[in-house]
């Protein structure tokens, strides 16, 4: 039996498996994680978060900056660079355990780079912003549903999103299926985000995520949703913008030198064990 606890960020859920020391899984397979992910024969989850020591990691490219990796995999078992919303849980974790100081910035590494987690009055379960970097804003794309299509803004927070303005959030139908997408510019696959404007500063939005299907919410997402809507409203930088998702909502600053701040809620529901 392996020890597990599971959690959420504004209802994008995980799979946290804690292996500090890179002793307890070894290769994490796609199969083990799509075992654990199912929401009928496993744990259910959008994806997996392999808690695990940066110096046990073994993976070229990742460095030695942070103390802890976020080892994160899609609910399908494919590996995504970054995840906005683990990364708070993840940091809520070690938290939690008493394995960092929330007093003190978090740095955690990923795939991505690291990201830097500053806990809300120094407290364990204060809420949680995340530094998430610089945004990189690509070309104009497409994207379709069915016999719908509509440009897109191609957004990369470390992973790739496709970000469509859209009349009504209902427009994209049920999203079964990914959104179909230019091969040519999203070669690995990408993140789709519907979004629609509530007022000046927010933003409503609906996500297919690459690997795991239409989800509650998507961190990168909404910091690439509020990149492609400040940028579209002429107040690139120095703002801030709420995100309504349907799990709950994100607050994303663009800060006046480029960084683009996440904050937002981070729980664990559950621990245990399993031998999935
Ligand atoms: N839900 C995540 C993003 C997870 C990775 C994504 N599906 C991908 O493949 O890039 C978030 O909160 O950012």
């Amino acid at each position: 039996m392996y020890p597990f606890l599971k959690g959420h960020g504004t209802e994008n859920d995980f799979v946290l498996l804690p292996d500090p020391d890179g002793t307890v899984h070894g290769a994490l397979s796609a199969e083990r994680v799509r075992a654990l992910c199912d929401r009928r024969a496993g744990i259910g989850g959008d994806g997996v978060l392999r808690v695990i020591r940066t110096a046990a990691v073994g993976e070229p490219g990742v460095g030695q900056d942070a103390e802890w990796f976020m080892d994160y995999r899609n609910a399908d078992g494919s590996i995504s660079e970054m995840c906005g919303n683990g990364v708070r849980v993840f940091g809520r974790h070690l938290a939690q355990q008493g394995l960092v100081d929330p007093a003190t910035p978090v740095p955690v590494a990923t795939r991505a780079g690291v990201k830097v987690l500053t806990f809300a009055g120094g407290a364990a379960d204060g809420e949680i912003t995340v530094d998430m970097g610089i945004a990189k804003v690509l070309e104009e794309t497409a994207v379709r549903v069915g016999e719908r299509q509509w440009s897109a803004l191609h957004v990369d927070m470390g992973n790739p999103h496709a970000v469509a303005f859209v009349d009504d959030l209902a427009d994209a139908g049920p999203l079964l299926d990914a959104p179909g997408h230019d091969p040519a510019v999203y070669p690995a696959g990408v993140n789709v985000e519907f979004v629609v404007r509530r007022a000046p500063g927010h933003v409503a939005m609906r996500v297919h995520e690459r690997g795991s299907g239409e989800t509650r919410s998507c961190g990168t997402g909404a910091c690439a949703v509020m990149v492609a809507t400040a940028l579209a409203d002429g107040a690139a930088r120095d703002t801030a913008y709420r995100v309504d998702l349907p799990g709950g909502t994100l607050r994303i600053t663009w800060t006046a030198d480029d960084r683009i701040l996440m904050t937002g809620p981070a729980v664990v529901v559950a621990e245990g064990a399993t031998d999935l």
